[in-house]
Parts: C-alpha cells; structure tokens; sequence
C-alpha cells in the first residue's frame, strides 16, 4: 500500500493534550493519525549554527522528519516572505504586506532544501500531500529533483483575486509553481475560481472541467473545506466539565449570558470590529448592560512579524478604554486573554456560553466556527454569528447568523438577536448545523482529496 507524506511548515507534536493554536496542525495531524505515514516540516526551532541535518522520530503510527531554520531562514522564508508578504496579500491587506527580493529568494531556498530532504525517505508510490502558503514551490522544487510521485497541495488561506494576487512581484513564477502539483485543493469555490481566473488570464491556462491545463501539464483543482470530528469536539466539551478554569469562568460570570471568541492574535481575525459591535451592543441595547460578558482568548502570534505587535497595541487599549467607560464593581464587560488553552478546555468553554462570536475580516475557513457549533448541547445550543468572509461562511451560512464584520451596528443587532433567540431556533439552526459538520467531517475531506489525488 502507498504511503501517505505530510509536507507543512508547522508539524504538530502528537502528544496528547497538548495544546496546538493553529487549524492547519489540528486538521492535518487528525488526518494522518487516521491513516500513519510520514509527516515533513520544520521544528519549530531556530539554530544558530548553519543548517543542522533533520531529525527523525516515530511516535504512534507517524513517522516526524523534522527541521530547524537557520536564523536567515527563518527572516527570509518564515518572517519575511511567508508571512510578511503571502500572508496579508492572499487575506487581502497588501497595506501590510512588505516585498523583499532577498526573502523571496530564501523562501524558495527553504522549499528546495525541504525537496532535497525528502528525496532520501521517498518510494516510488508513495503520495505527496503538500500543506499552505509556506510551501507554494515545492512541488516544483520536488519535479527538479526529478520526483514522479503524485504531489497534490492544499492551501489553507484564501485565494486572493487576480488584481490583489498582482501586487505580488513574483506572482507569474508563484502562480507557475502552483502549475507542478497533480492536484491543487481550496477552501472555498470562490478559491478555486480565482486561481482558474488567475492561471486563465495572466498565465495562459486552458480551463477546461475540473482541471486547467498550462502547457504539457494537467492540473486538477477542487474545493475541499477542511471539517473537524463532531463527535470527537462533542466528547472533549463534556470531558472538562469539572475542571478548575470552567469553574472559575462560571464564577466569574455570575449566571451572566457569555458571548465567546478564539482567534490567534492575527490582524485578519476582525478583533477590534468585534470589540467595537460588542461597545455598540451596550450602547444601543441597554438591557444587556451588567448582564453579558464577551470572553475574547486570543493567544500571541507570529510576534515578530510587522502588523502583529500593532495589532496587539490596538487590541490591548480598546479593551481598555471599553472596560474603562463600561466596567462596574461586579460585572467587567470584555475579558482579552492573551494566552491558548488546550482544545478540551476551549470546548468547554463553548458549550457553557450562549454565543460563539467569529467575525474574521477574511480567513480561509475557520475552525472555531465548526467546533464551536460541534460543542454545544443539544438540547440548549448556543448561537454562531459568523463572518461572511470566513470560509465556513460558504457552508453554514443557512443555520449561523450571518454578519458583514465592516458593519458594526450590524453585529451589536445580530448579538442582540442571538442573545434573545428563542430555544425552539436555536435548536433548528443547531440541528441543520450539525448535519454539515456530520456530512463534511475531517475524514471526508481528507479521502476526498486524497482519492482525488490518487486517481
Ligand atoms: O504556524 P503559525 O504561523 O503559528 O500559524 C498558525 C496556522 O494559521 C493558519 O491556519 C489556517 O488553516 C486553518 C485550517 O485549514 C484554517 O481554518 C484557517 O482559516 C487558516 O488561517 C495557517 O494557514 C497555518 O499554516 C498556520 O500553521
Ligand atoms: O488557545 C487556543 C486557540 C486555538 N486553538 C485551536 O486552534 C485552531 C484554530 O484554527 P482556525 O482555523 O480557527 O484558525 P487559524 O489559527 O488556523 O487561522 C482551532 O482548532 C482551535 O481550537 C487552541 O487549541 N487553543
């Protein structure tokens, strides 16, 4: 049987329980414990020395080849052009983005050494399973070192339009790389679109079905929405029940109405919207003041790169001046926490609270979303107000209340309504919900691309 291999930048540590911020690493690393197989990418470390050789560990039914960036690596590749340009542009901020020539060049110098270092681990018919923005070159860098094997790549992040995508200096030869994989998965058909538009219009492409044809080469591609285990999220809400942080939020809370968002710190997750439609819902709703608290956890990230710290200054004094203005002896309005949780421990906090508030500027899908419908009890669901520009949006726009994040009022109205919905359609919405996450759950997503890529 062929072997499956994982390539992402991040690899998870499959230790149990601990905590992982990030969809990519909790979807793929469910994934691959359903199957075994060999997962590629960097350590997480940064080594001061030149390039360390990678290091190799089993554990479970998954075999980690793991990498160190040197210190230039990671300001190139990561810092730089991963997250410095890719990162805003495709979630539609070129404001922040900030193009460096020498970054691109280290980018595509990590892409190849990632190629190099799994030559010596491949068989012929094992089946190449390439992860996010960070790796957009590697099938190509793989084809160069003369790999046959079938390579599919799944971004997880938007898709941008042509025009945004442009802004890019290097967006033919990015988008050409694209070119060498067998199969390029999506999010969202809108993705799908505006790479057919893209490849169509700048590159030549034929696009013919489900695949675009550029030159001697036919690439498949497809919307594949990345799901979660309900079943699974709706065990872990119920496993920590009784634990001393879901105490101490009940208590906290005083049989107040919780309204609860999870976000890495990130720019693109619409946290200052949020906190203002929350100020708004105070001010035009007088009779949710002292009676709602919005818990936001929101752990640091990607500290060092430009925008984030920004974003964290601006976060931190909105709260304050919100908490400020609002705040009175026994009811403080917005608690900002900077700092993850375990997953176990977040599910519960869904399934105690009466709203799940996701409200990204832009976001490839958003998992959150998905785990928080997943968390809630049957028989009194709290209610999801979601962006119509996360991915999930294009799933679960018919049972969560939908909500533009550039609209403010129009949030603070959608909170109110959430919070006075009554049970009989909370439980409708649920149910509908439910259905989605069942049908499309992580395994379908993973055998669909995979079947896809295989045949
Ligand atoms: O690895 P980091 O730089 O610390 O960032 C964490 C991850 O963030 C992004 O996640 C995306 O994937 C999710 C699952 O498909 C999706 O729901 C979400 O909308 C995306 O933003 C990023 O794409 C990952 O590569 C990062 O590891
Ligand atoms: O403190 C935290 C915050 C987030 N998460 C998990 O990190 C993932 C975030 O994925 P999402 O797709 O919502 O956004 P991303 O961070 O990948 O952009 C979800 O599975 C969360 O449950 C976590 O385990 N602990």
């Amino acid at each position: 049987m062929s072997r499956l291999i994982v390539v992402s930048n991040r690899v998870a540590s499959i230790t149990e329980g601990k905590s992982s911020a990030g969809g990519l690493v909790v979807g793929v690393l469910d994934a691959l414990r359903g199957m075994g197989g060999i997962w590629l990418g960097w350590n997480g470390e940064i080594e001061t020395d030149p390039v360390q050789p990678p290091l190799t560990h089993s554990e479970k039914n998954i075999d980690f080849i793991t990498v160190a960036l040197t210190q230039r690596e990671y300001d190139q590749y990561y810092r730089g052009f991963s997250n410095g340009v890719l990162w805003p542009t495709f979630h539609y901020r070129i404001d922040l983005s900030r193009y460096i020539r020498r970054d691109y060049s280290g980018y595509r110098a990590v892409n190849r050494r990632f190629a190099q270092i799994l030559t010596s681990s491949i068989a012929s018919d094992d089946i190449i399973w390439v992860h996010d923005y960070h790796l957009i070159p590697f099938g190509q860098a793989c084809r160069s070192l003369g790999i046959k094997n079938k390579i599919g790549f799944f971004l997880h992040i938007p898709f941008p339009s042509p025009s945004v995508l442009r802004t890019i200096p290097s967006h033919q030869e990015l988008v050409e790389s694209m070119c060498a994989y067998d199969l390029v998965g999506f999010q969202t058909q809108s993705d799908v679109q505006a790479f057919i538009d893209y490849t169509t219009r700048h590159l030549g492409a034929i696009h013919i079905g489900d695949t675009v044809r550029l030159g001697d080469r036919s690439i498949k591609v497809g919307a594949y929405p990345i799901g979660i285990q309900p079943e699974q999220i709706r065990t872990l809400s119920k496993e920590s029940r009784h634990s001393k942080p879901l105490d101490a939020l009940r208590e906290g809370l005083q049989h107040r109405k919780l309204i609860v968002s999870v976000d890495r710190l990130d720019y693109s997750k619409g946290l200052i919207e949020r906190f203002d439609a929350f100020e708004c819902l105070l001010e035009s709703s007088p009779q949710h003041r002292g009676k709602v608290t919005l818990v936001q956890i929101a752990p640091p990230s990607r500290q060092d790169v430009q925008g984030y710290r920004q974003i964290r200054r601006q976060l931190e004094s909105t709260a304050g001046r919100i908490n400020g203005k609002w705040t009175e002896l026994s009811w403080t309005p917005i608690r900002y926490m900077n700092r993850s949780y375990e997953r176990t421990l977040l599910m519960s906090f869904f399934r105690v609270s009466q709203v799940g508030l996701v409200t990204p500027l832009r976001d490839g899908m958003n998992l959150v979303a998905k785990e928080y419908v997943a968390s809630q009890p049957a028989e009194d669901p709290g209610v999801l107000v979601l962006s119509e520009f996360a991915g999930a949006a294009a799933e679960m726009h018919e049972g969560a209340l939908m909500v533009n994040p550039y609209d403010v009022q129009g949030m603070a109205d959608s909170l109110d309504r959430a919070l006075n919905m009554p049970l009989e359609e909370r439980k409708q919405r649920y149910e509908h919900l439910m259905g989605i996450l069942k049908k499309n759950n992580l395994s379908v997503w993973r055998d669909r691309f995979l079947n896809d890529l295989g045949s």
